[in-house]
């Protein structure tokens, strides 16, 4: 339909391009910075029939950048609202929005081979993995798309084309080793943790037993003088939980606790003189030489109210050697109340204060609280909390402001990144629509003003990926009727070689262990949206993937209940890799008499386990890094001070 409206639109792509659109059926997943600026585009550009999926609702902190959205929107649908929002833009188009969580079961890989490509705005890992998945599967194209400040990708996947999103294995988020975080902070990162997590669960999260990370970490070789110190520290606990959670404290429980974790604690762990022979000790805080603005130091030359800006030296007495600092720098615009800086006194008042807020709603009802970034309570008592530990370490505080930032693990989010983004999406979906598979890209956007965009060329597909590289088939059933054999057998047909089964990580049977043959799918809690993994014994053979999905709903009542792939999948033999060959799993491990859920095997399939087994390859590390990322191959590497965890 050629209107005034879309004249432009036509002009541009073109009468063939255009009319292919309007007949264009897309997933959009994810209504959020990226999501709205591409429905935006979509919708201009003329995609005739687009589904629009989002979990969430709107937040306040959306509307400076998910333009569809209005004040009065908030608490409502994202899906809903930018579906009602944008499809005036375009009567041409028609937008389905979902409410919904993208892993559902109802959104198999039936479901997602009803569309001719699929656009992922998502911000976790784990719906990227499973949308990839999903879209190998059913060999639907994808475009994926991030940005993390400045920076941003967008990256075109298609099944045997195409590296998929985990041809490469991710960089790990970053954890810290447990004593770093509980006795020997050395950076205001490592405080802010220590207060959301630790210290949040010890006195508002549940009443449990403090006891199994510790063990892990004596495991892991971790001092063990001082998890013994930690392990009594934890006990002690009991009591300041009690006091938080009892009406007749009367507001006697911050100073307990203030004088359990600021003064107790830190006296346990200045005992242990070997921890501070290459370390400057902690000094312990007192609560009332702070409240009247006069904290004693070892000198007694100075007793201001002084903010501490971390260059102070501590004596093994634990008490600070003389010179107090200068009072911190006030950035410009430092009136606003989250940009100031907190003296050692407004964040005692501070600590005060939220800890008897957060208490009032324990007693209240509420039964645990956790750290989140928009909840003022818990926030001011983080901040707060951290800076009282910085400053009994002689580590920089931090403003309320940096806290969040910090404890909420935000990379800014930049419209301007968005929107460039959400437009090379449509660059890049436009070429697969059109199987322009040679003007393929991976576009980067980059700090670097000169060059804000850089492309690459494609890379194949990883030959020991664990999902795009098994041969995926569908299954209609009705899992309540159809058997783990009837499957197999089913599927491999006049094959007869030998195959394990998995679920996931789950082993449901191998040539030597047939007691599952005759259970049904639904007993073995292998349901629709599911994968059952059929795996060559030998390793000759490339993984048939089965998905699971329901009888159509004209299927006779008394009919087959298994409708069978037609042709049948016959996967390629394995392409050579210079990889270790895959181990077989652990056979005495899997002879199991009926296992129920909890009883069967989790073992990664081969194919998996060899995925574990790469490495990012130098390019992908080089091209990370010159997007300012840098790869953890291992949990423990350690960071710089500046580098910003993303998932
Ligand atoms: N499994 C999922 N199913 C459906 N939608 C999802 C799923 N996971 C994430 N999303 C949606 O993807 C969108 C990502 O958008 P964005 O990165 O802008 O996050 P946001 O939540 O809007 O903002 P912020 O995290 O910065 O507060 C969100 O709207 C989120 O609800
Ligand atoms: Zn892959």
């Amino acid at each position: 339909m050629s209107t005034a409206r879309s004249a432009h639109a036509q002009a541009i792509l073109g009468p063939d391009l255009h009319a292919l659109l309007a007949n264009t059926k897309v997933l959009l997943v994810g209504a959020g910075g990226i999501g709205c600026e591409l429905l935006k585009n979509i919708v201009l550009t003329g995609f005739g029939e687009i589904t629009l999926l989002d979990l969430d609702t709107i937040d306040l902190s959306n509307l400076n950048r998910q333009f569809l959205f209005r004040r009065k929107d908030v608490k409502q649908s994202k899906a809903l609202v930018a579906a009602q929002s944008a499809a005036p833009f375009n009567p041409n188009i028609r937008i389905k929005p979902l409410h919904a969580n993208i892993k559902e079961p109802q959104f198999d890989v039936r479901w997602f081979q009803g569309f001719d490509i699929v656009l992922n705005a998502l911000d976790n890992l784990d719906a990227r993995r499973h949308v990839n998945k999903m879209c190998m599967a059913a060999q639907v194209p994808l475009v994926e798309s991030g940005t993390a400040g400045y920076l941003g990708q967008v990256q075109p996947l298609l099944k045997d084309l195409t590296e998929c999103f985990d041809c490469i294995p991710k960089p790990t988020p970053k954890t810290f080793p447990v004593c770093t975080i509980r006795s020997t902070p050395s950076q205001p990162i490592h405080c802010i943790v220590w207060s959301k997590t630790y210290l949040m669960g010890q006195l508002f999260g549940e009443d449990e037993d403090a006891g199994s990370e510790l063990d892990e970490a004596e495991k892991e070789g971790e001092n063990a003088q001082e998890i013994a110190t930690l392990r009594k520290e934890a006990f002690a606990f009991q009591a300041v939980r009690r006091a938080l959670r009892s009406p007749n404290s009367k507001g006697s429980a911050a100073r307990m606790v203030f004088h359990k974790i600021f003064d107790s604690d830190i006296r346990n762990l200045l005992v242990m003189s070997d921890m501070w022979r290459t370390r400057t000790p902690p000094t312990p805080l007192d609560f009332d030489a702070i409240l009247e603005g006069t904290p004693v130091f070892d000198h007694q030359k100075e007793t201001r109210d002084t903010p501490l800006n971390g260059q102070n030296q501590a004596n093994p007495n634990g008490q600070l050697n003389g010179q107090l600092p200068n009072r911190t720098e006030q950035p410009a615009n430092a009136s606003l109340k989250d940009q100031r800086t907190l003296s050692l006194k407004d964040n005692l008042m501070l600590f005060v204060s939220s800890t008897k807020r957060l208490a009032a709603r324990l007693q209240s009802g509420e039964e645990t609280i956790s750290f989140d970034k928009d909840d003022d309570d818990t926030l001011d008592f983080v901040t707060a909390a951290s800076n009282l530990r910085s400053t009994a370490y002689g580590i920089p505080c931090k403003t309320r402001w940096e806290v969040k930032e910090m404890a909420g693990n935000i990379i800014p989010a930049i419209a301007t990144t968005n929107a460039i983004i959400a437009g090379l999406i449509v660059l890049q979906a436009l070429h697969l629509l059109r199987k322009s598979h040679n003007k393929l890209r991976n576009v980067h956007l980059q700090y670097k003003p000169s060059v804000p965009l850089s492309t690459v060329t494609l890379s194949a597909p990883n030959p020991a990926c664990g999902i795009c590289r098994d041969t995926y088939t569908n299954l209609l059933c009705d899992t309540s009727r159809t058997t783990l054999n009837d499957v197999v057998k089913g599927i491999l047909g006049e094959d007869e070689r030998e195959v394990s089964v998995y679920e996931d990580k789950r082993v449901l049977s191998d040539p030597d262990w047939d007691d599952n043959n005759e259970r049904t799918l639904e007993s073995l809690n292998v349901t629709r949206g599911k994968f059952l993994s059929i795996v060559d014994e030998e390793g000759e053979w490339e993984t048939i993937s089965v998905a699971i999905s329901t009888l159509p709903a004209n299927h006779p009542v008394d009919g087959s209940p298994l409708i069978l792939p037609d042709p049948l999948p016959r996967p390629p033999r394995k392409a050579k890799t210079s990889l270790p060959p895959p181990s077989t799993p652990p056979r005495a491990s899997l002879k199991r008499s009926a296992p129920d859920d909890s009883d069967i095997v989790g073992v990664e399939p081969n194919a998996k386990r060899m995925k574990a087994d790469v490495v990012a390859s130098p390019t992908k590390r080089r091209r990370l890094e010159e997007d300012g990322l840098v790869l953890l191959e291992n949990e423990k590497d350690a960071l710089d001070d500046d580098v910003i965890e993303i998932d």
